[in-house]
């Protein structure tokens, strides 16, 4: 077991998954260096969320490797891999699944003061972003007061309020209007590129897809198309021979 190079922030190496027997993921290579944004395609079912939910230690891999900065995921212990999600980790789901109980603004500092942030400064951190993300108005509002596109905004400052190494967004917009979703995208990538935030991002939406710096697509479970470190590979091996 040889972890991946220094510059793959994130790497999965030949990852497959199967539910109840049933491949999910089969022998798939992805990597991601710090701040990049990787978007992860195809159509609906080809695997994206189980690529995600793989990568973010959420599920172990029947087999292959899942490297985070030289930490192996895929073999770590239960609390090691719950310290690295806490510590690490952000994921914003397709649905904003919030503490109804608490605000907006308790919902996006929580992260924060889990952590050991101080309530007034974790505070300042969550207004700072559900301002960013447009629904600062909302901040002491209960969730079930809030608009689904609402809620979804406060879920994404509460991942980026948490200043994660890498955010992983499943259909991050999936639940906003046509209209909304490329703002949201952009705060989003923004956030990430100013905060060397690396995130993946799985979408089958190809116009989403082009505001990342890197695409991978998936069908049926396995990579297609071209990696582009083989296709340099290939081409630094083609130019010195
Ligand atoms: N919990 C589960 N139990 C059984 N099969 C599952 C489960 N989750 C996903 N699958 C199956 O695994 C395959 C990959 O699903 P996955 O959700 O990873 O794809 P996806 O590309 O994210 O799709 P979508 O865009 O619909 O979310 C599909 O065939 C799906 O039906």
């Amino acid at each position: 077991m040889v972890a991946p190079p220094d510059d793959d922030m994130l790497a999965a190496r030949t990852v497959s998954y199967a539910y109840g027997g049933s491949p999910a993921l089969i022998g798939v290579s992805v990597a991601a260096r710090e701040g990049e944004i990787l978007a992860v395609t195809g159509p609906r079912g080809c695997g994206k969320t189980t690529l995600l939910t793989c990568l973010a230690g959420q599920l172990t891999p029947d087999g292959g490797e899942v490297w985070f900065k030289g930490v192996p995921v895929h073999s770590l212990p239960p609390l090691g891999l719950e310290r690295l999600r806490r510590d690490h980790f952000g994921w914003i789901g397709t649905e904003p699944q919030l503490i109804p109980e608490l605000t907006a603004w308790e919902n996006a500092a929580l992260a924060l003061m889990l952590r050991g942030t101080g309530r007034r400064a974790a505070k300042s951190a969550a207004c700072e972003w559900l301002e960013r993300l447009d629904v600062g108005e909302c901040a002491r509002a209960r969730p079930a007061a809030l608009l689904q596109s609402q809620r979804q905004r406060v879920a994404i400052a509460r991942a980026l309020a948490a200043g994660p190494s890498v955010l992983f967004a499943d259909e991050p917009t999936a639940p906003l209007h046509q209209a909304d979703r490329a703002q949201v995208l952009r705060t989003l990538t923004s956030a990430a590129r100013s905060h060397s935030i690396t995130v993946v991002l799985a979408t089958h939406d190809r116009e989403v897809a082009t505001l990342a710096d890197r695409t991978v697509a998936l069908l049926d479970g396995r990579r297609v198309g071209p990696d582009p470190s083989e296709a340099e590979g290939r081409a630094a091996c083609s130019a010195s021979a």
